[in-house]
């Protein structure tokens, strides 16, 4: 296994740093978050410092751990460690000759990467916070309190869940939400059906484990990100098999919501983590101040109903 150190960075204006690989190298020809190969008895943070400063010419101080992921491919099998860097001086070019490029975040997807990047792109491309919208008896009713939980927590993205709704009522509240102003243009994640979300033509579609477990493949959905409901490694093994986006897993800790449920803790959470080449969200009381202890342990970030509120 190749360990190698990877770099997002942004710009702070929405744009990430890309690289393009020379033709002769491995995966040569793609484009690539910048870094390389760990020097034996080096850590992964320096040699990422190294390769940058190697490859780009910036000096980098500060980073953050984004997403881990081992990766088979035919000829070689490597395993990304990618961090966000959070802090860097200099300018970035291309120290090698290389081909590089600021990108903004919804131009990503159009460009050809590594086959191990795809999770790289999810960990980027969603938030670190995610509001699941608790049960109301009225479209309006969602509305304005989904407004104003995502103004006072600068959300950028939401996951309609309202169990109660029939699948034609959950269909025309997503149709009216769609309508309404403020919400538009805010990420949606349908939480309903495979067939209701393509008929909707949802960009994001979240499953139940329940309809994860019976899914059979990827295609069933035709939209841009698909994630789950994970509880269990058996349930994070069947999302990755599905070659789901990302997935929640909770319960964390007791919760308002499922008050019943035995919850995971941090301790399993952690574990389960460590098997999960995906972005993860932590789910089950959760709040704002949970987010660095999730990211610690190499969490997406936080989801959660509740944790939204002041
Ligand atoms: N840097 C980088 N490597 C990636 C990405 N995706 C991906 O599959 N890889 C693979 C390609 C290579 O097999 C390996 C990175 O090796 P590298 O060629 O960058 O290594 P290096 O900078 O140390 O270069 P060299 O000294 O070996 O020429 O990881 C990515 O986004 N960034
Ligand atoms: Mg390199």
């Amino acid at each position: 296994m190749i360990h190698v150190a990877a770099a997002v960075i942004d710009d702070g204006a929405g744009n990430i740093f890309l690289a393009k690989r020379p033709d002769d190298k491995h995966q040569g020809g793609l484009w690539e978050f910048p870094g390389g190969k760990v020097e034996p008895g080096e850590s992964s943070e320096v040699a990422l410092a190294r390769e940058l400063d190697e490859e780009i010419g910036i000096k980098v101080n500060q980073v953050e751990s984004l997403i881990q992921i081992p990766y088979h491919y035919s000829d070689k099998s490597v395993f990304l460690d990618v961090f966000r860097v959070t802090g860097f001086s200099g300018e970035a070019w291309g120290r090698e000759g290389q081909e590089v490029r600021w990108v903004p975040l919804n131009e990503l997807d159009s460009y050809p990467f590594p086959a191990a990047n795809k999770p790289i792109l999810n960990a980027v491309l969603l938030p670190d916070k995610l509001l699941i919208t608790k049960a109301y008896s009225s479209v309006s009713g969602c509305i304005s309190g989904t407004e104003s939980a995502i103004n006072a927590f600068s959300l950028t993205w939401f996951m309609l869940r309202q169990k109660q709704l029939s699948e034609e009522g959950y269909a025309h509240w997503v149709r009216t939400m769609r309508a309404a102003s403020q919400l538009n243009n805010r990420r949606l994640i349908l939480s309903c059906s495979v067939e209701l979300a393509n008929s909707l033509k949802g960009e994001a579609l979240h499953l139940t484990s329940q309809r994860l477990m019976a899914m059979s493949n990827r295609e069933e959905f035709s939209g841009r990100f698909l994630g789950a409901s994970c509880h269990s490694l058996e349930e994070l093994n069947k999302a990755q098999l599905m070659q789901c986006d990302y997935v929640t897993l909770s319960p964390i800790s007791p919760t308002k919501s499922h008050p019943s449920t035995p919850v995971l803790g941090w301790k399993a959470a952690s574990n389960i983590i460590a098997q999960a080449a995906l972005p993860v969200f932590l789910l089950g009381g959760m709040n704002q101040s949970d987010l660095m202890q999730a990211k610690s342990i190499g969490a997406q970030g936080i989801a959660g109903i509740n944790a939204w509120c002041s």
